[in-house]
């Protein structure tokens, strides 16, 4: 069995040698050519997967992305060609999370918002948009949810409409899919009209895809008013639109979801998925892989409230760190290297917190606790 997977896949080698031969690959520069042995493909979301990679392969029997989002992949034309599929859904949703949380924190910090007096507007309300939103209430923030497709099919789905989101919430965190067509599109959601139609002060925040948001729109808008404006995603990555960096409080190299866990979940799901196509037994878990975290364990008093949570998951992940290296990186070793030398980042879970009296609402928010 030939499996050729992308270079920046974690543990790749660990799960997979047990099923065949792994050959890695650049994700960016790789080739029909290249792949025209494999039996397995595994890809990130930088590998468009379509007719034109795919064209000198005869035996690919399975193509698997490590990925939540499959914007890259031409799923009709596996279909056609009669080749399996997966995605990794939910993998890195608590990394996504975290980040979000993270950039919320520090906007608080440096406007002087009391965090509890806004409103959020969760734009899609699947994984990510809806563990934010536990996490949210958690928090004693209140939201308002928009998602169309949840709303058709879910009676009590607490719905509100776009338009209402946008002219109601003080911030706006997106976590709909990258859909070019169709009734739900969500390309260039927001553009010059639906921008406008925003509080002035209204924070957005993009940790979903680059062109959700149209960028050219976004910097005519900043350059007019300023906004506080979160971006993780851009459109044409690796080549972003650097003008927008000056405008940005938090510049990220699309890294919301780069946990160790994160990556690594996404692995292993791509693992259990290529067992089960192949009839073969799972015999390797993630619990055994993931190195040890730096802190294991933190002792909670019953003082323990709101205000200390901030503190603690700082101590876990600052999203201050990936805003400076961007800034500090880009010019000299761009955009991708950034990626690939992303330094460990550990989720909430991998720190237990202990005690007689840990509030529950932490598990809300992704803590493990034990007494
Ligand atoms: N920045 C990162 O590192 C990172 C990491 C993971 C995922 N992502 C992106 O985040 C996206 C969301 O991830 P998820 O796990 O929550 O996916 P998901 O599929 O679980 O949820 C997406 C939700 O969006 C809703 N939706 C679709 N179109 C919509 C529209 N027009 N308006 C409002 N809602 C709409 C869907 O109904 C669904 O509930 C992924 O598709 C991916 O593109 C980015
Ligand atoms: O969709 C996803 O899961 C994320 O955008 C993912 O974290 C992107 O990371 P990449 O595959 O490009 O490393």
């Amino acid at each position: 069995m030939q499996i050729y997977a992308d270079e920046n896949m974690p543990l790749v080698h660990e799960f997979f040698s047990q099923l065949g031969e792994v050959t890695t690959f650049d994700g960016r520069k790789v080739t029909a050519a290249q792949l025209s042995q494999a039996d397995i493909l595994l890809v990130r979301s930088v590998t468009p997967v379509g007719p034109m990679l795919l064209a000198d392969n005869q035996q690919l029997r399975f193509v698997g992305t490590a990925t939540i989002g499959t914007d890259h992949i031409d799923q009709a034309y596996l279909q056609r060609q009669n080749i399996a599929f997966s995605a990794a859904p939910g993998c890195n949703a608590q990394s996504v999370v975290e980040y979000v949380l993270s950039s919320m924190w520090c906007l608080a910090e440096r406007y002087q918002w009391q965090l509890t007096d806004k409103t959020v507007g969760i734009v899609g309300v699947g994984n990510i948009g809806g563990r934010l939103a536990r996490a949210l209430n958690a928090l004693g923030i209140p939201v308002l949810l928009c998602d169309p497709i949840r709303a058709a099919q879910e009676p009590d789905f607490p719905h509100t409409d776009f338009t209402t989101l946008c002219q109601q919430a003080d911030i706006v965190s997106l976590h709909t899919p990258m859909q070019k067509q169709g009734p739900n599109a969500t390309w260039h959601l927001f553009n010059d009209a639906t921008l406008a139609s925003l509080k002035p002060q209204c924070a957005l925040i993009n940790a979903s895809r680059g062109g959700v948001i149209d960028n050219q729109a976004l910097l005519a808008a900043q350059q007019q008013h300023r906004r506080p404006l979160v971006l993780d995603v851009w459109e044409q990555e690796p080549d972003i639109l650097q003008a927008l960096l000056p405008y940005c409080d938090i510049a990220t190299a699309h890294i919301a979801g780069h946990s160790v866990e994160g990556k690594a979940r996404g692995t292993e799901m791509l693992y259990q998925r290529c067992c089960e196509l192949l009839g073969v037994t799972p015999e390797i878990a993630l619990a055994a892989l993931l190195p040890r975290p730096a802190v294991e364990k933190l002792q909670i008093s019953a003082n323990f409230g709101l205000p200390d949570v901030q503190s603690v998951a700082r101590m876990l992940y600052d999203v201050r760190r990936d805003d400076a290296l961007l800034r500090q990186h880009l010019q000299q070793h761009g955009f991708d290297w950034l990626r690939k030398s992303y330094p460990a980042r550990r989720e909430y879970s991998a720190l237990q917190l202990v005690g007689q009296a840990v509030p529950a609402w932490l598990g809300q928010l992704g803590f493990n606790s034990q007494i």
